[in-house]
């Protein structure tokens, strides 16, 4: 069992993220996290903040000399930002006069940062936040509400991701299917894992020019209009061997795994499984994947189902889609009350992203290699790679030959 866990506040001092249960001999080094770090902060339409903001990242525990040795692996993120934040956001008890010398900073949104935020925001934890832990502003809420936190994750999973690709072959992209009402056509092929670098070089990460070249003017729209959007991202996994997850049990089922994992990304509001919303609208003749067997192995004429049947993977390319609303902070500013007043106000408006559904498919992609991570080592178990590899094996040749689908 694989278990992970993030902890930190978005102008906190850093992020911390810990994966426990990981195998020893995972191959993997600070600087690959920091690449996988840098995929995350690209994308067209991210705010002021990814300009200055540096991700600085170091394994704390569990790497040894490149290598995992089988403890808990902690991750450390710092926020560079930290330094100016520090009176705002310390742990220890501050005076009042200590917070007001901290307000002598320039930039105007760097002004909020010691005033009580009364104005809860509209689409954020802020309100509801403030009314469930007894706060009487919303700093303390939207601190971890935001998606800073993302970037531990984007951690964790490509050390998850290190662990599928040497112990099983398993390979992840993500891309970006639409922003707004701007998508890629229908016909456009998937992108297939040798393709990360060519979707990372694009504004909105995405392999059809057409397609990128419409959702980057929508977001350039958007923003003249002082309006923000969001999109629909879609992750890819490929080398996914049959039999992960289970139907047996409803919290075993991988497609319930993995709609969990991507709903848990802040501002993901849908999640497909392979053609999903789509699919109900077909008749079972043109929904379902045709079982065929040629030159002695199993295939399917069709992913429609995107890689999962009964709640287990088939053995075909895992496919996922997550819908991201439009980012909630608009520089329009939407109405809200100020609750210290209990009078009409317009909300709190920061800097802010105009579009972070490019970053959001980096994430879902990490939360995908957890939870394909974790549902590895409950088929195959392994406190080494070299085990799990084995164990993989195993399992494979114990298959009969007119099963087999490779
Ligand atoms: C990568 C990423 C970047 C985001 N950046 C912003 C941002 O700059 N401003 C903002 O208001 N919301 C941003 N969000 C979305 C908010 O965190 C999200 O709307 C908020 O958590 C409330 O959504 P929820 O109801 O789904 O939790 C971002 C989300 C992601 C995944
Ligand atoms: C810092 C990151 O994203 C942040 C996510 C975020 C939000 O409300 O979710 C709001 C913005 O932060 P700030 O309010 O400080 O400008 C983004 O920059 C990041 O992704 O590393």
């Amino acid at each position: 069992m694989l278990r992970w866990l993030t902890a930190g506040e978005s102008h906190g001092p850093s992020l911390t993220a810990i994966l426990e249960g990981l195998p020893a001999g995972v191959r993997v080094t600070s600087a690959e996290v920091a690449d996988a770090l840098a995929r995350r902060r690209l994308g067209y339409g991210r705010g002021a903040r990814m300009k200055f903001e540096r991700d600085e990242v170091s394994f704390v525990g569990g790497v040894r000399h490149g290598v995992t040795i089988g403890s808990p692996v902690a991750i450390a993120i710092a926020n560079t930002e930290w330094p100016k934040w520090e009176a705002v956001m310390g742990p220890d008890p501050v005076s009042e006069d200590s917070l007001a010398a901290a307000s002598d900073i320039g930039a105007p949104q760097e002004l909020a940062r010691n005033r009580p935020l009364t104005r809860p925001r509209p689409g954020h934890a802020d309100l509801v936040g403030m009314q469930k832990y007894g706060f009487d502003e919303a700093r303390p809420v939207l601190e971890r509400a935001s998606a800073r936190e993302t970037a531990a994750r984007v951690a964790l999973g490509a050390v998850a991701s290190a662990y599928l690709d040497q112990a099983f072959g398993i390979r992840l992209v993500s891309h970006t299917v639409a922003i707004g009402e701007a998508g890629v056509a229908d016909e456009t092929a998937l992108p297939g894992a040798d393709d990360v670098a060519a979707l990372d070089a694009d504004p909105v990460r995405t392999l059809d020019a057409d397609g990128s070249a419409a959702m980057v003017a929508a977001i350039d729209a958007a923003k003249k209009d002082g309006d923000t959007l969001g999109g629909v991202v879609e992750v890819l996994a490929y080398g996914v061997p049959p039999g992960l997850g289970s139907h047996v049990h409803w919290d075993r089922r991988l497609d319930a795994r993995l709609a969990g994992a991507l709903m848990g990304i802040q501002a993901i509001k849908g999640v497909e499984v392979g053609d999903g919303f789509r699919t109900a609208a077909r008749r079972g003749s043109r929904a379902h994947d045709e079982i065929e067997r040629t030159a002695g192995v199993i295939h399917r004429a069709s992913n429609r189902a995107g890689g999962t049947e009964g709640g287990m993977s088939t053995g075909e390319p895992l496919r996922v889609r997550a819908a991201m609303k439009p980012i909630s902070t608009v520089p329009r500013a939407l109405r809200t009350v100020d609750v210290a007043t209990g009078e009409a106000a317009t909300a709190i408006h920061q800097r802010s992203d105009v579009c972070a559904v490019p970053a959001a498919g980096v994430v879902a992609e990490a939360m995908v290699a957890l939870v394909l991570a974790d549902a590895c080592l409950e088929k195959f178990g392994g406190d080494s790679v070299a085990e799990s590899a084995r164990n993989l094996q195993g399992y494979l040749a114990s298959i009969p030959e007119t099963m087999r689908s490779w």
